[in-house]
């Protein structure tokens, strides 16, 4: 594969935390890769984007809220197959509106150990650093 192809792809990544500290996963829709597997809400940078202008868009798009300020937290990268990504994951604790699934995506609210499955290879590390901030033990999700 040639250089230009592992380019990593920015990805904003959004960990919306609720009242409850529940966080949101939604499901990856239809034609896309890793269908039905289960991630936190984002998607990739545009040309001239910071993450959180891309984060602000992509849940706009995706589930119709719009978030407040988006609070930097954490940086992954994931080789996958069809892509090399870096993820930047940042939590979000206010948005307005009301969730509508615009893409036929599936959300559900969840706490450890995670119930929906399967859980999307570079979800697990967030699912990890949660367990350590809230001082979980055993494994934080099925399978
Ligand atoms: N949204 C999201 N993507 C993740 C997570 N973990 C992870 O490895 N990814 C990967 C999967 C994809 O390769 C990439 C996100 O790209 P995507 O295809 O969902 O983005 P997009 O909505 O901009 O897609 P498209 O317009 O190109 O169809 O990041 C996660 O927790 N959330």
């Amino acid at each position: 594969m040639s250089s230009t192809e592992r380019t990593p792809v920015d990805v904003a990544v959004g960990v919306l935390i609720d009242v409850n500290d529940r966080f949101l996963l939604t499901s990856r829709p239809e034609g896309k890769v890793y269908a039905g597997y289960w991630e936190f809400p984002g998607g990739k940078l545009e040309a001239g984007e910071t993450v959180e202008q891309a984060l602000r868009r992509e849940l706009i798009e995706e589930l119709g809220i719009t978030i407040g300020h988006a609070h930097p937290w954490k940086i992954e990268m994931m080789d996958y197959p069809h892509a090399l990504v870096r993820l930047h994951f940042c939590k979000v604790y206010e948005w307005e509106g009301e969730f509508q699934m615009r893409e036929q995506q599936t959300m559900a609210w969840q706490t450890l150990p995670v119930q929906v499955t399967p859980v999307l290879p570079g979800t697990v590390p967030v699912l990890q650093w949660f367990a350590s901030e809230r001082g979980f033990q055993g494994a934080t999700h099925q399978g």
